[in-house]
């Protein structure tokens, strides 16, 4: 768990980037409000959401030395006023980490919502939602909303299948407030990104998590996704037992952009046999390799050699858009098998016009049916 500091050694104020307007900063400090004078948001009528924000700038300094501040960034705020809620921010204070989709530095942990039906719990769409999910290399809470449509049996048959792959679903329903509680353990004191396909409840979670949100963007459209689309910026939301939250913009298949050698750490399930012992080969891509300890009868060995499929499809893509004359290093074996070369990224990108590598990967799909 992450201890957010308050004052830092030498007693400066702390505070955390909710959001960038333009050329400010909204910060929340790192202070009990109590001691302050500083007005919370008036949108805040929680009890725990209170800790005092302030609008500030950017130091000249940090713009000479190209010092970017993004949503999530701990800073160090100095010459704070008080009674009219401004500062400046002196110091970015080093991230532990920095998501590219949302923009959202030292984010903890993506909740990955999913319903348990309606629609229907499509195991090849949650993987991909969890092998994208790890790939950010931030921990993944997998979170199943709509539990009120289902019995207590399935909903064990349900945990039991994913405990098989690694993850321990929290099982909530908004319609009935089953769990919300339970949930908002989970994520308080911590800076949480939320994502998951569209109709399993996202809103209407975020809705019930975050009290004030829908004051918050009422505005513009009632939902707090619908309305970051609309205004376009990341923010960060404060959630009533401690914490933050933010959303992201919604997608239904999202792009698997990792490369064939790291998908295999992406399996929870994968990993631990990896931690056990090694394959053969330091380069094993678990197909039909011989002392493979990680091809074998577990249950999403089928989505890793689909989505392996894809990361190399994706990277020879690559390859051949950096050097479009050579030819695909995929050999074919016959019988749907390739033998995958791996050969060096260069470095020299020539722009290759759409159509054509559309053509390309049109192509390569039916070297790899043949
Ligand atoms: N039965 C049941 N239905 C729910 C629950 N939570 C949400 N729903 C319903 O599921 C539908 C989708 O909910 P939303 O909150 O709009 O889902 P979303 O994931 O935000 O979807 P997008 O806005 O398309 O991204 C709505 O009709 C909700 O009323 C729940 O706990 N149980
Ligand atoms: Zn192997």
């Amino acid at each position: 768990m992450t201890t957010v500091e308050t004052m830092s050694t030498d007693g400066q104020l702390l505070g955390t980037v909710l959001a960038v307007q333009a050329n400010f900063y909204r910060v929340q400090l790192h202070i009990e409000n109590k001691t302050t004078k500083v007005e919370t948001e008036k949108t805040d009528s929680h009890p725990q959401a209170t800790a005092p924000i302030m609008l500030c700038t950017r130091r000249t300094r940090l713009k000479k030395i190209g010092q970017q501040v993004m949503v999530g960034d701990r800073v160090v705020v100095s010459e704070p006023d008080w009674s009219g809620g401004r500062g400046a921010i002196s110091h970015v204070l080093p991230r532990e980490s920095e998501l590219d989709r949302p923009a959202i530095a030292n984010v903890d942990q993506i909740l990955l919502a999913f319903a348990v039906t309606d629609p229907p719990l499509e195991p090849y769409q949650l993987s991909r939602f969890l092998v994208k999910a790890e790939s950010s290399y931030v921990d993944v809470l997998l979170c199943l909303n709509k539990c009120d449509l289902i019995s207590p049996e399935e909903e064990e048959e349900i945990a039991q299948r994913l405990r098989g792959w690694g993850y321990d679903p929290v099982f909530v329903s908004v319609y009935n407030g089953t769990n919300i509680d339970g949930l908002l353990k989970y994520l308080s004191d911590k800076i949480t990104v939320i994502a998951g396909p569209s109709g399993v409840g996202k809103s209407s979670l975020i809705n019930v998590l975050i009290p004030t949100v829908n004051l918050r963007v009422g505005e513009v459209s009632g939902k707090l996704a619908r309305g970051r689309h609309t205004t376009r910026h990341t923010e960060l939301f404060k959630l009533p037992g401690g914490g933050l939250l933010a959303d992201t913009p919604g997608f239904n298949q999202p792009d698997l952009d990792c490369t064939p050698e790291e998908l295999i750490y992406y399996f929870p399930e994968a990993r631990e046999r990896l931690a056990k012992s090694s394959c053969r080969f330091s380069d094993c891509l678990h197909r039909d390799e011989p002392d493979c300890v990680v091809r074998g009868d577990w249950e999403r060995y089928e989505h890793y050699l689909q989505f392996l499929h894809e990361a190399i499809a994706r990277q020879l893509q690559l390859h051949q858009q950096a050097d479009p004359e050579s030819t695909l290093k995929m050999k074919s074996k016959g019988q749907g098998k390739q033998q995958y070369e791996p050969k060096l990224e260069s470095k020299k990108y020539r722009r290759v016009s759409r159509k054509t590598q559309l053509q390309e990967l049109e192509h390569l799909y039916q070297d790899s049916e043949d």
